[in-house]
Formats: structure tokens, C-alpha cells, sequence
């Protein structure tokens, strides 16, 4: 079975001389609309295409002046511009809406469409956009994706199923949530300085008859895990390397540091 990696390098401001380990991820970031974290500007920096879901037009709009106090608000908009903004259009204010489209930015209408959330809209586009031959390189980092609305947040983690193939990182202030696909074994490399030492392991969409881990405080070993009986919640990573091999898909989960 092959194996698939993972490391939250995106949290750390790009280095300088690209990582010779493997060739690098193309990043997308989208913004949905929940209060900005802290190291969105980090994010900002690794992607190559940045799109805001409706009302995240606004989170940018108020939230980047509000990281960057000692800069000129309208100096800090006009460099946090996205390449696409996609939604509903029902969350987005006038002025925002109005700020965006003069300084030329797509503003995509797609509000005929009532069945699928501003979220998947913005994914389907970044797959769409994103050649077949990239695809295997792509990860889409979602900004706000979780805490507040459960509605939402279980909208969110259904897009995660909906575009299994597709590496995407739902991203709070607090927590990362990532879907571990059952066709890969998993190495998932702990970037201690940015994450941990809080983790988890849910299988959400399916019980799961059989996962093992290593580099977990509580590991598992042919362990069977489904709600209503063991889900691995308040783990704790022990070792850099953390591996997991699993009949189901799982939800990988892992604290994100509050002072990096
Ligand atoms: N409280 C929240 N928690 C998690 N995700 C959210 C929350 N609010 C918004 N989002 C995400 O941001 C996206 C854009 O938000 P927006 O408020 O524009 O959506 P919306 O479709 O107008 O929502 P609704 O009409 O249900 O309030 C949503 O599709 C969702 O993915
Ligand atoms: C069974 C069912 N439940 C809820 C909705 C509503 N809905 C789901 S996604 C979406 C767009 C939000 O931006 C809306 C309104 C639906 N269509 N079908």
C-alpha cells in the first residue's frame, strides 16, 4: 500500500531554500467566514491561489488590518487580495463587495445553486482550476473552518468525504482537522514547534474494524473504533513520526500551538 505524508510546514513561514525531501505541495487557501486566525498571513504566504467563500471577503476586510496594527489598513487590504471571490453573495457587504471589485477581483455569483455550501463551491473551483497532472501536489488549506456553527463545521467536514482524492486542512484557531484516506498508510511528520501534543483520531464517516498507530501515547493495534463504542479523542503525540494504517477512512485531528 502506498504511503501518504503529511506535515503542517504550512504553518511555518516559507523557507527560503525549498525542502529537499520530496517534491513541494502547490497550496489554495480559502476563507470562510469565521474570525481570522492568528497565522492567516503564514497561510497567505504559501498559497498560490487564494479565494474568499462569501462572507470571508468580510474576515479579511476587518481581520488583516487588525493583524498588522501598525501598517495603513487600506495598504494591508490591497495586499491581502484574493485571486476569486465565490458564494452565495448573501454574507458579503456592499462596501467590501464594492472595495474587491475596484481592485479587480472576480467576484463569482453561484447562489443558483442552494444544495452545496460556499465551501465546496470554492473547492470544486480550485480543482477545476488546478491541472489533472497537479493534483497530486495540491493541498487546500481552509481558513475558519471550524468552532462556531455545528451545522457548518459538519458542512465542512462533509467536503472533506466529497473530495477524498484531494488533500484539504480544515484550520481553526485551535485544531487542524485533515480526513486520512483508507487507500494510503499514512506518515504524518509532527512539526512540534506548530502542533500538538493534543490529537485525535475519528472515524467519522465509518466504523472502522481494524487501525493501527505508532507515536501515539495511546496507540492502536487492530483496534476497532466506531461511535457508540472507542473513538480516540484527547490522544498525545509522542514521537516526531506518527504512523497510521486503517479499513476506514479516518479523521486526523491535531492541536495547533497558540504562541509559535
Ligand atoms: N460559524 C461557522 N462555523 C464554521 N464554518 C462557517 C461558519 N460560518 C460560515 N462558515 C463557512 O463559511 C462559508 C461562508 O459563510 P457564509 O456566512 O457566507 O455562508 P452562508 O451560506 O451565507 O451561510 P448561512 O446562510 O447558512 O448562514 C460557509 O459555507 C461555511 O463553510
Ligand atoms: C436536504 C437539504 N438541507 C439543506 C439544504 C440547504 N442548503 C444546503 S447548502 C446551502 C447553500 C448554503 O450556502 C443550502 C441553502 C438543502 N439544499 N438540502
Amino acid at each position: 500500500m502506498e504511503v501518504m505524508r503529511h506535515a503542517s510546514t504550512f504553518l511555518r513561514p516559507p523557507p527560503l531554500t525549498p525542502a529537499a525531501d520530496g517534491p513541494p505541495l502547490t497550496y489554495a487557501l480559502v476563507v470562510l467566514n469565521q474570525r481570522l486566525p492568528w497565522f492567516a498571513p503564514v497561510l497567505w504566504s504559501h498559497a498560490t491561489l487564494r479565494v474568499f467563500a462569501d462572507g470571508g471577503a468580510n474576515r479579511v476586510y476587518d481581520g488583516m488590518p487588525r493583524l498588522f496594527p501598525e501598517q495603513d489598513p487600506l495598504e494591508v487590504r490591497r495586499r491581502y487580495k484574493p485571486d476569486l471571490i465565490r458564494g452565495d453573495m448573501d454574507s458579503i457587504r456592499p462596501k467590501v463587495k464594492e472595495f474587491y471589485s475596484n481592485l479587480g477581483v472576480k467576484i463569482e455569483d453561484v447562489s443558483y445553486d442552494q444544495d452545496t455550501t460556499d465551501l465546496h463551491k470554492c473547492v470544486t473551483f480550485i480543482c477545476d482550476f488546478t491541472p489533472k497532472m497537479d493534483k497530486s501536489n495540491l493541498c487546500i488549506l481552509v481558513s475558519g473552518a471550524l468552532g462556531g456553527r455545528f451545522d457548518h463545521e459538519a458542512g465542512n467536514i462533509n467536503v472533506l468525504y466529497k473530495f477524498s482524492n484531494t488533500r484539504i486542512v480544515l484550520l481553526s484557531d485551535d485544531c487542524l482537522i485533515q480526513l486520512l484516506p483508507r487507500t494510503h498508510c499514512h506518515e504524518i511528520h509532527i512539526q512540534s514547534s506548530v502542533v500538538g501534543p493534543h490529537c485525535g483520531l475519528i472515524p467519522l464517516g465509518a466504523p472502522s474494524a481494524s487501525t493501527t498507530t505508532t507515536g501515539l501515547q495511546w496507540d492502536l493495534t487492530n483496534t476497532r473504533m466506531s461511535f457508540g463504542g472507542l473513538v480516540s479523542t484527547s490522544n498525545i503525540v509522542r514521537e516526531e513520526r506518527i504512523t497510521v494504517r486503517s479499513d476506514s477512512d479516518l479523521l486526523w485531528t491535531i492541536s495547533i500551538k497558540k504562541d509559535i
